[in-house]
């Protein structure tokens, strides 16, 4: 068992120290090592134990892991690697930067840039829910920092969310504070995880919740110390895949496909609603306030 822990400790020193990484530029491609297989795109980090099926996704883009185009794009390709890898059945998706789950959608890639862009971007963002909403792994959110806007989507798109019982971390869906509405499909995830009545009060008030009222509203499943997030994730990790995987994706199949049926459908009149509300001078002002504000803040 210690030789185990410390075979799993070199792994992870050789994976930090950049030895399973893809070269600049090139594919990301699994490099292995013991019963540890593992790969790094740049802003994203993928380690699997080989014994367990388990991967842990790591979100590594600082200061506070916002999700641009480049972000997106890796996240989706790093996804469907391992929808596609059989012998991966579970996922833990969490941060490897201090304090921070995921700041949301980068605001800048909203700001200032042509329709193009904002096309190619929401589009981007889509996809993102398309995969993680719809994966056939058991995924489980270690939510170990604070999760805005489209950090809290992500989290709410896992089967299971664990979060760092610390007040300072807090989550929601808060676009209304930015001036801006959150899509029918977060509000769709949102409903399916905490209810009507609670998404209509947190998404109209644009709501940020502290870990133990995000408990209370039913938004995380589970609080534990900071430094437990990932043991707890794991525990709850080898639960879930004590359910055979055919029943349970079906049962996530059946629990979700509305929702994302509801997206495929209206995909490109979602793009071009995205395109023509955030290019508003009005909108660009209100997210130029608030970045303001944020830097201000300082
Ligand atoms: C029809 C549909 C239309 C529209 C739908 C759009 C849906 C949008 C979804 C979203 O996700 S919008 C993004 C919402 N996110 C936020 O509101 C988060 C804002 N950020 C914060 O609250 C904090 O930064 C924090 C995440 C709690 C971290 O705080 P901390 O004090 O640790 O860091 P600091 O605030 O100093 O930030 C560091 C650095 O990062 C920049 N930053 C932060 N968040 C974002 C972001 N989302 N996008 C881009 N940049 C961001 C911040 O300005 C600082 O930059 P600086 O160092 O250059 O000053």
């Amino acid at each position: 068992m210690a030789a185990q822990a410390v075979l799993r400790s070199s792994a992870r020193a050789r994976l930090l120290s950049g030895a399973f990484c893809a070269q600049r530029g090139g594919p990301a491609l699994w490099q292995h090592h013991q019963n540890q297989r593992a790969f790094s795109n740049g802003k994203i980090l993928v380690e699997m134990d080989e014994a367990t099926g388990v991967a842990v996704m790591k979100m590594k883009s600082p200061p506070v892991n916002s999700l641009n185009l480049d972000f997106l794009t890796e996240f989706s390709i790093s996804l469907e690697k391992l929808e596609i890898d059989r012998s991966c059945r579970g996922l833990i998706l969490t941060s490897a930067v201090s304090k921070i789950f995921s700041a949301g959608l980068d605001i800048t890639e909203m700001s200032g840039k042509s329709n193009e862009h904002y096309a190619a971007f929401w589009r981007a963002v889509q996809e993102m829910w398309l995969k993680l909403y719809g994966s056939n792994m058991v995924t489980i959110a270690a939510i170990n920092g604070s999760s805005p806007a489209g950090g809290c989507l992500m989290a709410l798109c896992c089967d299971y969310r664990i979060m760092a019982d610390n007040p300072k971390f807090a989550i929601g869906l808060n676009e209304t504070q930015l001036g801006i509405v959150a899509p029918f499909w977060f509000k769709d995830t949102m409903i399916n995880t905490i209810g009507n009545r609670a998404t209509e009060l947190s998404l109209q008030l644009g709501q940020m919740y502290p870990a133990p009222e995000a408990l209370k509203f039913g938004l995380v499943d589970k609080l534990v110390p900071e430094d437990k997030v990932q043991s707890a994730a794991a525990a709850a990790m080898s639960q879930w895949l004590s359910v055979p995987d055919h029943a349970r994706q079906l049962t996530k199949s059946m629990m979700r496909k509305p929702a994302i049926d509801r997206l495929v459908k209206q995909r490109e009149a979602d793009i071009n609603n995205f395109v023509s509300f955030i290019s508003k001078d009005s909108i660009q002002k209100s997210l130029q306030i608030y970045m303001d504000r944020l830097k201000q803040k300082k």
